[in-house]
């Protein structure tokens, strides 16, 4: 730890947690007083100490009583994951550490690993923007972070290692690594996907995302001499992983030479089938995860286990049943059209996820999509030029808005949408997700795709004035329901089989409307939602 300095109170107080928000101090938690963006939490110190805190961790002086346990240091996130792990951390011994970082396929990697060390009989924890796993049976915890903050994360860790799990696979985001989240953690194992523009108004450049990024390589490097790194083979931000990686890496790729490669490609509406051609083997690959993009994230899975000892077999029998929540995720209720739900929210991911479904698209490809608030707003017209250049209906809708006006966001979608050369011009805005959503699956005929992109697994939607429940998957069966499709083709089918009849659209449905939906791009927020 960096030079902590005991300012007052006793040294050897006891304490049984580290936390940083004075919200969540339980007695005996140590607090630690970060100055964040918008405020400095010593201010609230007396709040802390009032639910019980055994101490104070800050970077300058605070008023407390006398006999109050202050520790000074230089850093409060460095102490904080310091602290964390002195009082949580499980062993490199206890739990191998497998981490996954890059802009795109991070969560699904991430899944993916799980499932194939999970496929290999070895009790393993997931943590993941879809929330946290001890491989325990227990649904998934969600917790509204890609990478939760340094207490919470030793913490976190610690329950897997006590669930009786002997790995974790932690997605990890560039936001941990440059904030100091990921400190103390001993990774054995870094997973690179890919790296195209996200949060630089954040990091700045894309230079410094990348190095934000190639920390963790670093941290393999520094702490695991036994460790690898696992890059892909693809992707030219790769060399910059490798600069600052620990010698062994293992790479992955579709194009390029590579370690662990995918060949013989063939890409079906609901799977992808594949050869996976490996120094250990090859073995045929079928992945109910559609989508070329998916072949990248089961080869950075298949790179990560098969280094790892896992046999070719594990990988197989994961990829038969592994899906996420919210990626490329097919809601099927019958109806004579695709479609899916799928977390897209940058510009190069919605591209991709259009080009994988297009392909089977034998009419219209529609898209709904809006652009978080506060933050990444460069990305706004691009994803409007990628929608209006690879879509034949777009519906610009609000995503989080969180404090922004989404009708102003949407405008600055919209300004990439009509700059698009060659773009349909069938465009049209509804701030409101649930009205939007439904306009877009009224207007569905068959053999069109509805891809409805941004939220993917997420529950809530923010708006100005807080969370309201939100689901796309859910809304979507709900407006299929509305048009009368209840039933998966799988179960009418085999109902047909037996001679039911089987649920078919409402007669009242008519034709598919044909008619453009309006915009309405003043429309206040997320109306339909609460
Ligand atoms: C940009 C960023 O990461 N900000 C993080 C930062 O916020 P901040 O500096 O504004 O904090 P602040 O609100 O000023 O508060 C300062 C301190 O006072 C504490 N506090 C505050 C109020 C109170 O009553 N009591 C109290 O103790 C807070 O817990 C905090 O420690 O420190 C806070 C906690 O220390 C984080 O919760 C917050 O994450 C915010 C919520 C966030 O949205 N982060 C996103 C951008 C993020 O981290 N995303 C990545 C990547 C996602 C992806 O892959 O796309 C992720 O890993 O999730
Ligand atoms: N390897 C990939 N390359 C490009 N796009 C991808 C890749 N994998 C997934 N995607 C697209 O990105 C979306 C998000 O995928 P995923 O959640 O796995 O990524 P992520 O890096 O975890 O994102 P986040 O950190 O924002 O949660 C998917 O819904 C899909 O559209």
């Amino acid at each position: 730890m960096p030079a902590a300095s005991l300012v007052q109170g006793e040294a050897d107080a006891a304490v049984s947690g580290v936390t940083h928000d004075s919200r969540r101090v339980a007695a005996g938690d140590l607090f630690v007083a970060i100055p964040g963006e918008n405020h400095d939490a010593r201010r609230f110190v007396a709040d802390a100490l009032a639910r019980g805190a055994a101490g104070v961790v800050t970077e300058g002086p605070v008023d407390v009583p006398d006999g109050t346990v202050v520790i000074r240091v230089p850093s409060t996130r460095a102490a904080l994951a310091d602290f964390a792990a002195a009082v949580y951390g499980p062993s490199p011994e206890r739990l191998r550490l497998i981490g996954v970082t890059g802009t795109d396929g991070k969560t699904t990697t991430t899944h993916m690993i799980h499932a194939v060390l999970e496929a290999h009989g070895e009790r393993s924890g997931r943590l993941s923007t879809v929330g946290m796993t001890a491989g325990d049976g227990a649904p998934p915890a969600g917790f509204g972070f890609t990478t939760p903050e340094a207490g919470d994360l030793h913490r976190m860790l610690a329950g897997m290692a006590d669930a009786g799990c002997t790995t974790a696979v932690t997605e990890v985001s560039s936001h941990a690594l440059a904030l100091q989240r990921v400190r103390g953690c001993a990774f054995q194992v870094a997973v690179f996907t890919n790296l195209t523009p996200e949060h630089l108004d954040f990091h700045g450049s894309m230079p410094e995302y990348a190095a934000a990024k190639a920390k963790l390589f670093a941290m393999v490097a520094q702490k695991s001499p036994d460790g690898f790194g696992v890059v892909n083979a693809d992707d030219p931000a790769s060399a910059v992983m490798r600069q600052h990686g620990p010698r062994r890496i293992l790479s992955y790729g579709i194009e390029n030479d590579a370690d662990v490669r995918a060949v013989d490609i063939r890409c079906e509406p609901d799977r992808t089938t594949f050869t996976l051609t490996t120094p250990w083997g090859d073995q045929e690959i079928v992945s109910v995860i559609p989508g070329r993009v998916n072949v990248y994230n089961w080869l950075a899975a298949a790179a990560t286990t098969l280094g790892l000892g896992v046999p070719l077999e594990a990988i197989r029998a994961a990829a038969e049943v592994t899906t996420v929540d919210g990626r490329l995720e097919s809601i099927d209720c019958g109806q004579p059209f695709k479609v899916f739900v799928d977390f897209a929210h940058t510009p190069h991911a919605l591209a991709t996820v259009l080009r994988t479904v297009r392909p089977q698209t034998k009419n219209r490809l529609m898209v709904l999509f809006g652009h978080a608030g506060g933050r990444d707003a460069a990305n706004r017209a691009p994803m409007g030029a990628v929608a209006a250049g690879l879509a034949d209906v777009v519906m610009v809708t609000a995503d989080n808005p969180l404090h922004e006006d989404p009708a102003a966001i949407a405008e600055e979608i919209l300004v990439g949408a009509r700059e698009r050369e060659g773009a349909t011009g069938d465009v049209s805005v509804n701030v409101d997700r649930r009205e939007a959503l439904r306009a877009l699956v009224a207007r569905a005929e068959p053999g069109d795709t509805i891809v409805l992109a941004g939220k993917g697994h997420e529950r809530y939607q923010a708006l100005a004035e807080g969370k309201v429940e939100w689901n796309d998957a859910d809304e979507a069966r709900l407006a299929l329901a509305a048009r009368g499709w209840t039933t998966p083709r799988s179960e009418s089918a085999e109902a047909g089989r037996r001679g039911a009849v089987p649920q078919q659209r409402a007669a009242s449905d008519g034709p598919a409307e044909a008619s453009r939906v309006t915009a309405t791009p003043g429309r206040k927020p997320g109306g339909g939602a609460s």
